[in-house]
């Protein structure tokens, strides 16, 4: 099934020179992603000049995916509003039935929709229609052709094919019947409420949202605590580092009221003696080494490599020494409290690697935990057996429970409760009433997608919890589900292993970063450019999530495809350094070739497998 490109179009000054006040471009590619199924969106922002808008306007004309131009922005009677100005040269056809239909549902709600020039038409086969720049007129201008848009579609094809085949694309199903189509579906009634689907309607209530909505929806829900922020900004250090003044290096202890030359050996301090508090002529020295306290009546050190040993005594240690620089001041000492003094603050900065914070309060004596989210993870699957169980003729081993458990630990948090539940109706429902009293987060694996034993999604919704998506646009995790009730999080994974491995990554990761307070950036994995190294991919209609592994060739990182993508090959993820993002195939772009340059999520730390 081939998808359908619209093209968004904000056009502001404002928003040119500062893309993050532009609300009502996002605002449309998200109406779009809910409201279209396997629908593509470009995007970009413009100024309010004429010229530049009229020549994106064409090349996304030209282009044959692009099937619908929504602009926004610049209808008004301001001086520089132009955008209707740039649009009608380019229209080969008028449709002001349409533009009247946008004007009459806005009027309904504000006189001042009077005020908006926006005109629609058709170029080629692309249809152009000017929004305000509102992002509440976007969404009411949206609602007035929403519906109209398949059919409108349909029918600039002229082309019983295609005809068919925009109407099945538009519809987001593979059916081909050339019939008026009916509105897009977005109630979220599950058609496996009672554990039968639909007679009527098969498709998933659920719209397919892309990537990055749901990681903003899911960021905008989850409620972050400043309980770890606070706790480090608050800690205080109970000691001085280094508790007495420290040798930096391996030499000789001395007055540096002294001289050069020739001194006398009086003792040997080392590492974990108390501080030596004997009185100390000009002449004489102590032998120390690096980390030893220096003596109390010493006020510098000069290193082994600056002295040379003239004489031992009988028992072989050394007895004279001569000093080949000048002793200055402080050489070589590490003052009391040099590296963190008593009650300074621990942490300079909130930083939440474990590592950092666990290795932190080790320094200065400190054992405390850290107030982290609250994790239970369930498998669900009447087909799983526990590893350790003997092979059953119909089941499987069930990888999810320990490769999440994993995955929890290796990103420094923990898992609380550990549960494998049977596709039993009665069995989920009591779990998950029960499990949100000691846990704040629930990732779970299976029962999402559309099978009568896959009960999450109703399940949820007999519990109250508001879904807020239950489908995304991306291969593997079509199933996706993200729900919540208060501060209460479920995370329904897709049961394949590999699609619940890089939902783990994609979604569950960053909430639960979110969550303990981390900042936005970084949340998700580390995203980096990568050049591909496989010949020739057949790009999917959804974007793909595909594992791989990094060779850096003469610094320059590339990634091979780890063999067969199906994501209920979990042996994928053996060597996997990345996530490379292939995007959804176009008409215009089919494939992937090798070198060319994709994103790529860092999966691990040691991310690079091979050097060449
Ligand atoms: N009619 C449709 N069927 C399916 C669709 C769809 O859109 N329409 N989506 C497919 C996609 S994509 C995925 S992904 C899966 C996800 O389904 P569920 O989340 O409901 O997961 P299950 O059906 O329970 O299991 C799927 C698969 O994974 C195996 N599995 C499950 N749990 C484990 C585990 N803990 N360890 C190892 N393997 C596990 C399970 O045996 C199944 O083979 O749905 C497609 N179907
Ligand atoms: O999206 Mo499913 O996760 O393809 O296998
Ligand atoms: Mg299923």
């Amino acid at each position: 099934m081939r998808s359908i490109t619209f093209g968004v179009l904000t056009i502001s000054d404002t928003c040119y020179h500062e893309p993050a006040k532009d609300r009502s471009g996002p605002r449309l590619m998200a109406l779009i992603a809910e409201s279209f199924d396997n629908s593509q969106v470009i995007a970009a922002v413009l100024p309010d000049e004429r010229d530049l808008i009229q020549r994106e306007l064409r090349k996304w004309i030209d282009r044959d995916d692009v099937r619908v131009i929504i602009t926004t922005g610049g209808t008004g009677f301001a001086p520089r509003d132009v955008t209707p100005e740039a649009t009608k040269p380019l229209l080969d056809k008028d449709c002001n039935q349409l533009t009247l239909a946008i004007a009459l549902t806005s009027l309904k709600k504000t006189k001042f929709a009077a005020l908006s020039r926006g005109v629609c038409g058709i170029a080629g086969n692309t249809l152009v229609l000017n929004f305000p720049g509102s992002e509440k007129a976007v969404v009411e201008c949206f609602e007035a052709v929403r519906e109209l848009l398949p059919h409108a579609l349909h029918l600039i094809g002229n082309n019983v094919a295609l005809v068919a085949r925009t109407h099945a694309e538009v519809q987001g199903t593979a059916q081909s019947e050339a019939a008026v189509p009916s509105p897009v579906k977005r109630d979220h009634v599950c058609p496996h409420k009672t554990g039968a689907g639909d007679d009527v309607d098969r498709n998933s209530p659920f719209p397919m949202v892309p990537v990055h909505q749901a990681l903003d929806t899911i960021l905008s829900v989850v409620q972050r605590s400043n309980a770890s922020k606070q706790q480090m900004d608050q800690l205080r250090s109970p000691v001085n580092i280094p508790p007495f003044r420290a040798s930096i290096k391996d030499g000789y202890a001395m007055k540096s009221t002294g001289f050069s030359g020739t001194k006398r050996v009086v003792d040997c301090i080392a590492a974990g003696d108390k501080v030596n508090e004997h009185p100390l002529q000009e002449d004489e020295c102590f032998k120390i080494n690096t980390g030893a306290p220096v003596p109390t009546h010493a006020d510098c050190v000069v290193q082994v490599e600056d002295t040379r040993l003239l004489q031992r005594d009988k028992y072989g240690e050394e007895s004279l020494v001569d000093i080949l620089v000048e002793p200055k001041a402080g050489l070589d000492i590490r003052p009391i409290g040099h590296d963190m003094r008593k009650g300074d603050k621990v942490f300079p900065a909130a930083d939440y690697s474990p590592v950092v914070y666990k290795s932190l309060l080790a320094s200065v004596g400190l054992q405390q935990q850290r107030r982290k989210p609250k994790v239970g993870i369930i498998s669900t699957g009447s087909e799983l057996l526990a590893p350790h169980q003997p092979a059953v003729p119909g089941k499987i081993y069930d990888s999810n429970t320990t490769m999440l458990e994993e995955l929890l630990l290796y990103f420094g948090f923990d898992c609380t409760q550990k549960l494998v539940l049977g596709d039993d109706l009665a069995t989920i429902r009591s779990t998950l009433s029960t499990l949100f009293d000691t846990v704040d987060f629930v990732i779970c694996s299976g029962g999402v997608s559309m099978g009568d034993k896959d009960y999450i999604k109703p399940v949820l919704e007999e519990l109250k919890f508001e879904l807020h998506f239950g489908r995304v646009n991306m291969k593997p995790g079509k199933p996706m589900t993200f729900a919540s009730r208060g501060n209460k999080y479920f995370f329904g994974l897709p049961g394949n292993p590999v699609s619940a491995f890089v939902t783990f990554h994609l979604f569950a990761l960053p909430a639960l970063r979110w969550a303990d307070g981390w900042e936005r950036v970084k949340c998700p994995l580390p995203i980096i450019n990568i050049s591909l190294l496989n010949d020739v991919i057949d790009l999917d209609s959804r974007p793909e999530y595909m594992r791989a592994s990094v060779t850096s060739i003469n610094g320059k990182l590339c990634a091979r495809i780890n063999g067969n993508q199906i994501s209920s090959r979990l042996q994928s993820i053996v060597g996997a350094d990345v996530l490379i993002h292939l995007p959804g195939r176009t008409a215009e772009k089919p494939q992937a070739h090798a070198g060319e340059t994709y994103s790529a999520s860092v999966l691990r730390y040691d991310f690079i497998s091979q050097y060449e």
